[in-house]
């Protein structure tokens, strides 16, 4: 789909792939901008400075905000205006990228929620201020330079030069009148007074190849998965050990070719360069085939055969390899080779040919000077940017395959997938005390809003605003029945005359046009509060996803969530009231999510490397997006009254039983109640066969052990081995859905593991995710439980929890406790999967005591975690109720409708890694 840039394209989503109607200057030897002067801007004497580029803290009127006890509470500037001048660009002949910062919503009932927590945690430090960063977003964002008033409009309408439409300093009306824009590029020269005349702001002129590293450092150094090889049509994410980073090569491909030796941080050389680079490919390419522009050129070169112009090294040894030095039939001799021979004028040979014949010599030519330099400098590892390469499969792969031979496979090329932007990066790291420099990768979540999959690979258009607007585009888009639509097969060329490898492929064995192969790049949003979960054994090790989400299964969980989606809108559009506005936001989610599936079928590597738990968690922002709060609102009320209506009797049920019978049934217990899943589709076909009580009754019969994983023995063992000592000190119970899972199957565990003194921590959902409790709603569950039941009772008020449900959180911190049985702490996650990498400040504070983890759900113990390994004892409990994943992981069949065990064993795992030695522990 090509966008349409007379339409509003959103402000938000993607790179990639990108229409570039002539040459860009790239940092290739070629760009006066190369070799700009920085300057620096005075600034009035009332203010003072942390740079001389950027209006810094004017603390006239300084007040404190919020809590006056608090150690360290928020100040409130109200004349402060340094949200200015988040955004910077990279101003090219072709594109101009912006990279801007947008602050997140604050939530003040949420925030006071949060303090309480950290009251309790003892890691209470006063407000947002107190993080070296301020929460918000990132943003990349193109335009066609040819089209820079569209860029000047959407700077403007955004205020972005002013910090954004919700800056103090736009909406105190202030003027500041020595805005300064830090900007790289031959456009910062070029159209300086522009920018002064339209916006009054001036751009001041950073250097491109400073830039240029800056961004690739940053990068490499902070985002997971930005860089990835591409052979033979595959790509395959990489993960940069951030501590063996340097050196490195990076070669930058514009109009020329820059090759750089980069040793640290603000360490680098230019140590080589070529002029044959892409503006030798569009020039030549121009001339011999007439093309009209970079892409079309490009996109002809899918269809060519290069054989009928590259003299090939079986044309010359008719038809045999040299193989004496390793050189196959295919390899290209001599690129246009054949053409000598051939009296042939120009007319005779296909463009599409040419231009493959073209792109083969330059990209294998840069490929192999590049080899040639990491050789000089016994570097292995050659990252390739540029405005040549945005994201090309052929050109990638001739890089790559000119690496690898001529290194043996010892040096690796490899792209990034921001490549587009590190300029625009660059710029912006060059403001001083951004704080960008302090974020670690755990601090930054990608995430791809609505427009991701339509505008994704595209240049940007004017902005939209609020969310009636990014409907109504929606809905226009919609009308135009310009759906998304599957990618359509290329044929390849016969050869591609390289040796080595006969035919490149990508998925499928079709190598994809451009737009389609190329990635999307979302919205970077920077949670300072975000951490490491510190009982994870080896974080580096750590992959959450316990499966591979490749085509195939992307194709299983794309029929999957598709069946899903008319009663997830159902359901969203009751949970605000069925109006009819409720039901046009309905229906945009399921067009925006519907597109996400369809982006992804088409290239399941287009956002990055990723999981089942990205896909899942997608769904839940895409409903965040439109504005769907929590969909399963009511669904989740009316099952937890109806589970603790009946908490009481099973309360009485446990307590006749001994201890070792206890235990079981409370195991047995949390499984059976595990089956209150509303994401899957068997289960939800089983809420109209009875009522919840029922449902609850027939699971609880059909967990006979064995349990398809069962370690119950081992964990009965740790629990009932000594029963004068605590077995544990604090637990961490990661609670899974609302209703009878978290009040009759968690609860009540939770309330054994306090009998024997343990503390316990249940662990929420930060944000809704289908019928998952939230850290939000359990001290209200957790204090009605606590009425029916002494244990419960004594330490949800020892931990203040019955005290947050009825009075609401409490702000006295005098009265803390010294130390709290009962707890709940939310895991900074929305979505039914966790990825211990990034979890909340308060998860990772409570886990450093905890000495027994529970995971509960599919989401956290199954597709994600099953194979994780934490510091401590953990037991992973969960029902199975998907058919790929008992295929997929038991080799078994789900009969789906009964959720039952055709062989007889349950499908249901406990799975209990035990993490000290069994000797030690007796
Ligand atoms: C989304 C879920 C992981 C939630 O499972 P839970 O963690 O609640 O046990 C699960 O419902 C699921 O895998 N659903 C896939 C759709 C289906 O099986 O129909
Ligand atoms: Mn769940």
């Amino acid at each position: 789909m090509a966008a349409n840039n007379s339409e509003p394209i959103l402000d938000e989503g993607g790179d990639g792939g990108v229409k570039h109607e002539a040459e860009e200057a790239g940092a290739g030897g070629t760009s006066a901008a190369a070799a700009a002067a920085t300057t620096t801007t005075q600034a009035p004497a009332t203010m003072l400075h942390r740079s001389g580029s950027r209006p810094q803290l004017d603390l006239s009127g300084a007040a404190i905000h919020g809590n006056l006890e608090d150690r360290n509470p928020t100040i409130l500037l109200p004349n402060q205006s340094d949200d200015i001048s988040h955004l910077a660009l990279d101003i090219g002949g072709s594109l101009i990228k912006l990279v801007y910062f947008s602050r997140h919503a604050e939530h003040s009932n949420e925030d006071k929620r949060k303090m309480s927590v950290k009251r309790k945690l003892g890691m209470f430090n006063g407000g947002r201020r107190s993080y070296p960063i301020l929460g918000g977003r990132l943003h990349f964002v193109k335009f066609e330079t040819g089209k820079l008033n569209e860029c000047l409009d959407f700077i403007s309408s955004k205020q972005l030069h002013r910090g954004g439409v919700d800056s103090p300093s736009w909406r105190s009306g202030a003027q500041p009148d020595n805005i300064v824009i830090k900007a790289t590029g031959g456009g910062a020269f070029k159209y300086a007074d522009l920018f002064k005349e339209r916006l009054g702001v001036s751009l001041e002129k950073e250097d491109e190849m400073d830039c240029l590293v800056a961004g690739a450092n940053f990068l490499l150094k902070s985002i997971r998965h930005e860089a990835f090889t591409h052979m033979d049509g595959q790509k395959e994410y990489v993960q940069i050990d951030q501590n063996d980073l340097f050196p490195f090569l990076l070669v930058n491909v514009g109009s020329g070719v820059s090759i750089i030796k980069v040793d640290g941080h603000g360490k680098f050389q230019r140590v080589s360069g070529t002029n044959v680079g892409g503006g030798t490919y569009w020039g030549l390419g121009r001339l011999m085939t007439k093309c009209k522009s970079f892409d079309e050129l490009l996109e002809l070169s899918q269809r060519g055969d290069n054989s009928t112009i590259d003299m090939l090294v079986g044309d010359i040894y008719g038809g045999l390899d040299y193989s004496k030095i390793g050189l196959s039939a295919s390899t290209i001799a001599s690129s246009f080779g054949k053409t000598i021979s051939d009296n042939k004028e120009l007319s005779d040979y296909r463009p599409e040919d040419i231009s493959l014949s073209l792109l083969r010599m330059i990209s294998y030519n840069i490929g192999q000077i590049s080899y040639l330099n990491a050789l000089r400098y016994g570097l292995k590892r050659i990252f390739f940017g540029g405005f040549f390469i945005r994201g090309h499969a052929y050109t990638m792969d001739t890089i790559s395959f000119a690496v690898h031979f001529w290194s043996k496979g010892e040096a690796k090329a490899m792209f990034l997938r921001h490549e587009g932007f590190l300029g625009a990066l660059g710029a912006f790291m060059s403001y001083e005390k951004h704080g960008l420099d302090d974020l670690r990768i755990h601090h930054l979540v990608e995430r791809f809003p609505m427009g991701a999959p339509y505008v994704g690979g595209k240049i940007h258009g004017p902005p939209l605003g609020d969310l009636n607007e990014k409907i109504s585009w929606m809905e226009k888009f919609v009308q135009k029945g310009t759906q998304i639509t599957a990618p359509v097969p290329i044929g390849f060329p016969a050869t591609t005359g390289m040796g080595g490898f006969e035919r490149p492929t990508a998925k499928g064995n079709i190598l994809r046009s451009d737009a389609s192969a190329a990635l999307n790049v979302g919205v970077l949003h920077l949670v300072p509060t975000l951490d490491v979960f510190p009982l994870l054994e080896d974080p580096k090790m750590y992959e959450p996803n316990t499966i591979d989400l490749d085509l195939n299964e992307f194709k299983y969980w794309f029929k999957v969530l598709s069946a899903h989606l008319p009663d997830l809108v159902d359901k969203a559009v009751a949970s605000e009231g069925g109006t009819d506005d409720a039901k046009r936001k309905g229906d945009a989610f399921a067009h925006a999510f519907s597109a996400h599936l369809a982006r992804l079928m088409e290239e399941p590597a287009a956002y990055g490397k990723f999981g089942l738990a990205d896909l899942l968690e997608l769904r839940e922002e895409c409903l965040r997006e439109f504005q769907f709060v929590d969909a399963y609102v009511s669904i989740k009320q009316r099952e937890n009254e109806a589970s603790l209506a009946v908490l009481p009797d099973l309360l009485m049920e446990l307590d006749s039983m001994n201890g070792e019978a206890r235990l079981h049934a409370l195991i047995e217990g949390v499984l059976a109640a595990n089956i209150f899943d509303w994401g899957s589709r068997a289960c939800v076909d089983l809420y109209h066969k009875g009522t919840i009580i029922e449902i609850y009754r027939m699971s609880r019969k059909k967990m006979q052990r064995p349990w398809r994983i069962d370690d119950f023995d081992l964990f009965k063992k740790r629990m009932l081995a000594d029963k004068k000592d605590q077995p544990y000190k604090r637990a961490l119970l990661f609670v899974d859905n609302s209703g009878a899972d978290v009040v009759l199957g968690m609860i009540p565990l939770a309330r054994e593991l306090l009998r024997c003194g343990t503390e316990v921590v249940l662990v929420a959902n930060s944000l809704p995710a289908l019928n998952d409790v939230t850290a939000n709603e359990l001290p209200e569950i957790v204090a009605e439980a606590a009425k029916h039941c002494g244990i419960l009772r004594k330490a949800a008020e020892a931990g203040g929890l019955i005290v947050d449900a009825m009075a609401g959180i409490r702000d006295d911190p005098k009265d803390e406790p010294v130390s709290i049985p009962l707890m709940v702490v939310e895991n900074g996650c929305g979505s039914p999967c966790i990825d211990f990498r990034q979890v909340s400040s308060e998860l990772a504070a409570a886990a450093k005591d905890a000495d027994l983890l529970i995971l509960e759900g599919m989401g956290r113990a199954l597709h994600t975690n099953l194979n994780a390994r934490f510091k401590c004892d953990t037991l992973k409990l969960a029902m199975v109720k998907n058919q790929r994943l008992a295929e997929k992981l038991f080799n078994v069949d789900l009969v789906c409708s009964s959720i039952g065990a055709p062989d007889n064993r349950c499908n249901s795992m406990s799975q209990f890694v035990c993490n000290r030695p069994v000797g030690l522990w007796y």
